[in-house]
């Protein structure tokens, strides 16, 4: 009998776990590879990758989870950064779904492979290894689940990791003798996504009619233009029962802008008025970019700030590289000062983030104008 036919789904699912308060009862077990639960009806065959706990699903109230159907006609727009027109592409990219994928974007398909195979063996870790660079209680670094997680009461079949500048510190911990490679790669695949990010961020701002001049006259302490970044990790193991639980919940991403590697597997989706869930399905060679809420506000509402999620696999470990792309934390946004009838007040990055971290998505309800 193959694993597969092990595994009973009907009465429970299996979810992702990190810190939930059994961690304290579970740490003791982290060793063991799997763990056999015998009911009187059926037995479970749990594969454990990290620290799982048997979690029940509502399944009603998750039918939101199953796949949108494939409309072939409608997918996320294919965008070669080299072509002439590529302002008006990029643009109408924002505007009329808020995200797309570039190609031609002059990051070298061994720089994503290699950040890619990284993060897998980052992932491939014992848990107890892992836990050693645990993201502390109000940090932003190191190994954790998504930071959205305290906004949902069911826990999330994902983990991440988190790197800002160097990833020295963490890294040393997880291979002490051998962790300069690993920095190296992620330092450099930092750069090269800040620098796409800044390209990319002008484009949009030329489709906005606008320049650096220009702002500054008006707004002369916004610093988009200086713009950083942060580079998240996520992993999502193979799921024995997709359809009941989510691999990361829906949501928008905060800053201007993310530039995503999706490695082969399927799982990202997009949620489309009047649609539903549209899945994105890898496209071979590009990265996904996607409007985030900075930017939506920046560009007075005209383009959407995009709600995503990620659907687990049943057979393949995804792995995703995000890079998250934004003003410093003092910086003003607001929208843009040619833009007339603004919609949203303008605040500062940092109370952004603040009302996004206690509301999520009414964050940018509670701004408007
Ligand atoms: O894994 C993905 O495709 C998406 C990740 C994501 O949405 C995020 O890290 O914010
Ligand atoms: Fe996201």
């Amino acid at each position: 009998m193959g694993l597969a036919e092990n595994y009973n789904m009907i009465k429970v699912s299996i979810s992702w776990q990190l810190f939930h308060k059994p961690i304290k009862t579970i740490l003791s077990i982290s060793n063991i590879l799997f763990l056999l639960i015998s009911t009187p009806f059926t037995n479970y065959l749990i594969h454990i990758h990290g620290l799982i706990i048997v979690n029940y699903l509502d399944s009603e109230k998750y039918a939101y989870l199953k796949h949108a159907p494939i409309n072939e006609e409608s997918s996320v727009p294919i965008i070669d950064l080299s072509a002439p027109n590529v302002v008006a592409l990029v643009g109408n990219a924002c505007q009329v779904w808020g995200m797309f994928h570039v190609i031609n974007h002059g990051v070298s398909s061994s720089l994503v492979d290699d950040v890619d195979s990284r993060a897998r063996q980052l992932f491939s870790l014992s848990t107890q290894q892992k836990l050693k660079t645990l993201r502390a209680p109000g940090g932003a670094t190191g190994y954790g689940a998504a930071r959205i997680s305290p906004f949902f009461s069911k826990l999330m079949w994902h983990e991440g990791f988190t790197i800002i500048g160097s990833a020295v510190e963490h890294a040393k911990e997880l291979w002490p003798h051998d962790y300069e490679e690993f920095c190296n790669v992620m330092d450099i695949y930092q750069k090269k996504m800040k620098s796409l990010a800044y390209q990319i961020l002008l484009l949009i701002l030329k489709f906005l009619d606008t320049t650096q001049e220009k702002e500054e006259k008006m707004i002369s302490t916004t610093s988009i233009y200086g713009s950083e970044g942060a580079l998240q990790l996520n992993s999502y193991p193979c799921c024995p029962d997709p359809n009941r639980a989510i691999g990361l919940a829906p949501h928008t991403d905060s800053l201007l802008l993310t530039i995503l590697h999706q490695s082969e597997t399927n799982g990202l989706q997009i949620h489309r008025n009047g649609v539903g869930w549209l899945p994105v399905p890898p496209v071979s060679g590009a990265l996904v970019v996607n409007i985030g809420d900075l930017l939506h506000i920046m560009s007075n509402g005209r383009f959407p700030t995009v709600y995503h999620r990620v659907v687990p696999n049943q057979n393949k470990h995804r792995i995703s590289i995000a890079y998250f792309y934004g003003p410093p934390a003092d910086s003003i946004v607001g929208p843009l000062s040619k833009l007339p009838f603004p919609r949203y007040r303008s605040l500062t990055v940092k109370e952004y983030i603040s009302l996004k971290s206690k509301h999520l998505e009414r964050a940018l309800s509670l701004i408007k104008i």
